[in-house]
């Protein structure tokens, strides 16, 4: 027992505290099988405001404490619970509690309704204010990650952390293939305390975890990319072209394909574009790929990304890759944003390509789902942007293609686009501005739980789908101690001989 109702409506039931108890700010309660969470608490008395300062002024200034006779009657903690389940009905809760009823706290075996799905993805472990419950959190991964995820926080609150718990149970599942742009290469291996962590220490890495880097380790692939794989369209999202520039590069790449910017760099004239708008494009498209030409008039490359002989096959290979429901990670950690949302950009063109034509030839049933991790999300979903990112998250469902958003500002992606993110994992954000942008556009009613998502704690989060029957809140694993349970599972029990 701990507490009562004793008042309140629909929206906000009101709740003493039992003395001796501490009930928490998003702690889940039960009372007549209706599961409640705590959104907000106060302070609650039964007797007027003006004797409580005259007592207090008496106890602060010396003339000793009045006695309060049955102070734990008198004197309590409010609570507001918002109504969130029905246990009995396994759905939402139509009804009010019984006025009066006694409450307990929420157990385990509450959750027993919750299955675990076809195509599991493992999030975290139901929490109970900050107590957490052992009950793993699953979602239907290939239903979510078709329909996109949002990862809204302020830094530091474990955006990657989760990123890399999702990433986990993904890497033997071969319903989902997963492409990792890693700003901060801190997805594939990294060493922490002396020990290596990141997805290749899974015990089934090998052959599912892919990994590019333009500086690979011995035996990891490295990242070269052809100039013969660029489009005009690729560049579009990365470039500012006016218009006649825009209509320039269409005609180049109309009339010499795949050698479009081999020839857009020859003395070859081409009807209806002029010198000027050449050179300037010529200059754009130099610092955009990395390359140059030497005093012979031969392309070179000057980065380490877009090759003029290499790499021909590396989008293709990528995008197998994520056809077999493997991950992908690319470390972009040395390269610009530009070239991070270039790269990424060509590779979702070409996923979206070939998912378009599999659903017109009917094999997109066969095929796994696609989704692509995108940190800092309003870089390619902000306000005007027009790129393939913005496509996926209108459209992509439609083709199996979905996208998995991080973002600390959510308040800068139009309202449109944040809607059709039908996932959203909530992790804590002190901006208020933040806040309302993900509870207004959230699966289910989040307008009560403003200040819970503020007091939101590292790893801990609120999972709001419409795939769940309610905002599940969840602590998620550190990732380290999931890859640390990994080893010790793994590891042969040692023989003993005896005699
Ligand atoms: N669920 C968790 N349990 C315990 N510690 C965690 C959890 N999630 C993250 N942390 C710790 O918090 C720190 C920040 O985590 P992480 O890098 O994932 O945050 P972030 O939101 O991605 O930050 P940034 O925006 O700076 O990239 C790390 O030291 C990490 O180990």
């Amino acid at each position: 027992m701990v507490g009562q109702i004793i008042g309140g409506n629909y929206g906000e039931i009101l709740i003493r505290q039992k003395n001796g108890e501490r009930i928490e700010l998003g702690e889940l309660l039960v009372a007549d099988d209706i599961l409640l969470q705590v959104v907000d608490l106060e302070y609650g008395s039964l007797m007027e405001n003006r004797d409580l300062a005259r007592m207090s002024g008496m106890q602060l200034e010396g003339y000793g404490a009045t006695e309060i006779h049955e102070k734990e009657v008198r004197n309590f903690i409010l609570v507001r619970a918002k109504p969130v389940f029905d246990l009995n009905k396994k759905g939402i809760t139509k009804h009010l509690p019984e006025f009066f009823k006694i409450l307990r706290r929420a157990n385990a075996q509450d959750f027993d309704f919750l299955e675990k799905p076809e195509n599991p993805m493992y999030l975290g472990k139901i929490r109970s204010g900050s107590k957490v419950l052992d009950v793993p959190v699953y979602l239907d991964g290939k239903k979510v990650l078709t329909h996109h995820i949002l990862i809204p926080a302020t830094t530091g609150r474990g955006k990657s952390n989760l990123v890399k718990v999702i990433l986990w149970s993904l890497v033997n599942k071969d319903y989902a293939g997963i492409l990792v742009l890693d700003a901060h290469n801190e997805y594939y291996s990294y060493k922490l305390n002396g020990k290596n962590y990141g997805l290749k220490e899974h015990p089934e890495a090998k052959g599912n975890v892919i990994y590019y880097s333009i500086n690979p380790p011995l035996g990891e692939r490295a990242l070269k990319i052809n100039i013969k794989l660029v489009r005009p369209w690729h560049l579009r999202e990365i470039i500012e072209f006016t218009p006649a520039q825009e209509d320039a590069l269409y005609l180049f790449y109309k009339e010499w394909g795949d050698e479009w910017i081999k020839m857009l760099f020859s003395n070859e004239p081409i009807k209806g574009v002029g010198e000027t708008t050449r050179a300037v494009i010529q200059r754009k498209v130099k610092v955009a790929l990395e390359i140059d030409m030497n005093d012979y008039g031969e392309l070179y490359e000057r980065g380490k990304i877009f090759s003029i002989n290499e790499g021909e096959s590396t989008i293709k290979d990528i995008c197998t890759y994520l056809e077999e429901g493997k991950i992908v990670i690319v470390d972009t950690s040395s390269l610009s944003q530009n070239l991070e949302i270039l790269i990424s950009s060509m590779i979702m063109n070409e996923v979206f390509a070939r998912y378009k034509r599999y659903k017109e030839n009917g094999e997109l049933d066969n095929k796994p789902v696609i989704s692509v991790v995108i940190e800092e999300a309003p870089r390619v979903l902000g306000e005007g942007k027009s790129t393939i990112f913005g496509t996926i998250a209108r459209e992509g469902r439609k083709f199996k293609i979905g996208i998995i958003a991080i973002t600390q500002l959510s308040s800068v992606i139009p309202r449109e686009i944040l809607a059709n993110l039908n996932t959203k994992i909530i992790l804590g954000n002190e901006m208020s501005s933040e806040r309302k942008a993900v509870i207004s556009s959230a699966a289910q009613d989040l307008s009560k739980d403003d200040k819970m998502i503020a007091s939101l704690d590292k790893g801990e989060a609120i999972v709001s789908s419409i795939f769940t029957k309610f905002a599940i809140p969840i602590q998620i694993e550190r990732f380290e101690e999931l890859v640390d349970k990994a080893r010790k599972e793994k590891k042969p029990k040692t023989l003993k001989f005896f005699g």
